[in-house]
């Protein structure tokens, strides 16, 4: 569906996409996650015609963005939800977008209902609050249902039940068989959200792959009755020890069961083993510290 082959930006000297390639499926939502400039916004503009590549291609069904028939059709896309009319009423903008990618005036309403601003309608964007214009900015993606959602930090000023509402729209999507990229710096949220990451740090991919295999366990936390003389068994058995809270003794790079063969063997009582989650942010900063 989406096919990103050594996309490549350059701003004078400074390359700030460097040779990122990856593929979206459908029936997928990939999380795009990096710290701030690390080039998520300037690939997703070069993805939808936006901003010029400086070299590769981003291809939609085999062909640029903006050699398809009808964009809008394909690509929902939500990259900077501040770029609308202050004057115009919610209503007014969708309509004219529908007009411009060839969906009828009752679809409006539908999208209207879908994110929730019915009420608001009448009312001029200039008023809204940041969560209603990316609420605004999602309707006007979706107002084609379009197979391809790219959303860019579609979270941003959005509630706790916004963000929740979100993250079912694009799971019910990719559900329906759609494709989903969406870039966060909450990374939290996108844990939740997404099946796939992709990591970008310094312009450069530092990671893709399934939620799974990068937040798969790190390591064993145990409490013993003799924590002393568990982490001294521990040592000699050539583990490294760290001294967590509540007087656990994390193992870093152990599996549980190794940690309680260790135990076992010197009849060392345990009162809790566990294997230890690495988290998202964890994640996050080793891979990017390096870029
Ligand atoms: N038009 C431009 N001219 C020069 N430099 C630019 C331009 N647009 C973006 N950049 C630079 O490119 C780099 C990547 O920016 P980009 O907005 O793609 O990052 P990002 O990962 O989306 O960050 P954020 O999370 O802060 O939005 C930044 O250093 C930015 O300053």
């Amino acid at each position: 569906m989406i096919e990103v082959s050594g996309l490549t930006k350059q701003y004078g000297s400074r390359t700030v996409v460097d040779d990122v390639s990856f593929a979206l499926d459908p029936g997928t939502v990939t999380g795009f996650l990096g710290p701030n400039g690390a080039g998520k916004s300037t690939t997703m503009r070069m993805m939808t015609g936006l901003v010029p590549a400086t070299a590769g291609t981003a291809l939609v069904d085999g062909r640029p963005y903006r050699e398809l028939p009808n964009p809008g059709a394909v690509v929902g896309t939500l990259l900077d939800a501040s770029a609308v009319h202050p004057g115009r009423t919610g209503r007014t903008h969708l309509r004219l977008l529908a007009s411009a990618i060839g969906v009828p005036a009752s679809r409006v309403e539908e999208v209207l209902g879908l994110v929730g601003l019915e009420d608001a309608a009448r009312r001029r964007i200039g008023g809204y609050s940041l969560g209603m214009r990316q609420r605004l900015g999602i309707a006007g993606a979706l107002l084609a249902d379009p197979p391809v959602l790219v959303f860019d930090e579609p979270a941003n000023g959005l509630d706790p039940e916004g963000i929740r509402w979100m993250r079912d729209l694009l799971r019910g999507h990719a559900a329906r068989g759609g494709t989903v990229l969406l870039s966060s710096h909450l990374l939290g949220e996108v844990e939740h959200t997404v099946d796939r990451l992709l990591v970008i740090g310094a312009g450069r991919v530092v990671a893709d792959a399934p939620v799974a295999d990068l937040l798969g366990a790190d390591g064993t936390a145990v409490h013993a009755a003799d924590p002393a003389a568990l982490a001294r068994a521990l040592e000699a058995a050539g583990f490294h020890v760290q001294h967590g809270a509540d007087g656990a003794l994390v193992v870093p790079g152990a599996d549980p069961g190794a940690v309680g063969a260790v135990a076992a063997a010197g009849g060392h009582v345990l009162t809790d083993l566990r294997p230890v989650q690495r988290g998202i942010e964890d994640l996050f900063f080793q891979l990017t510290a390096a870029a």
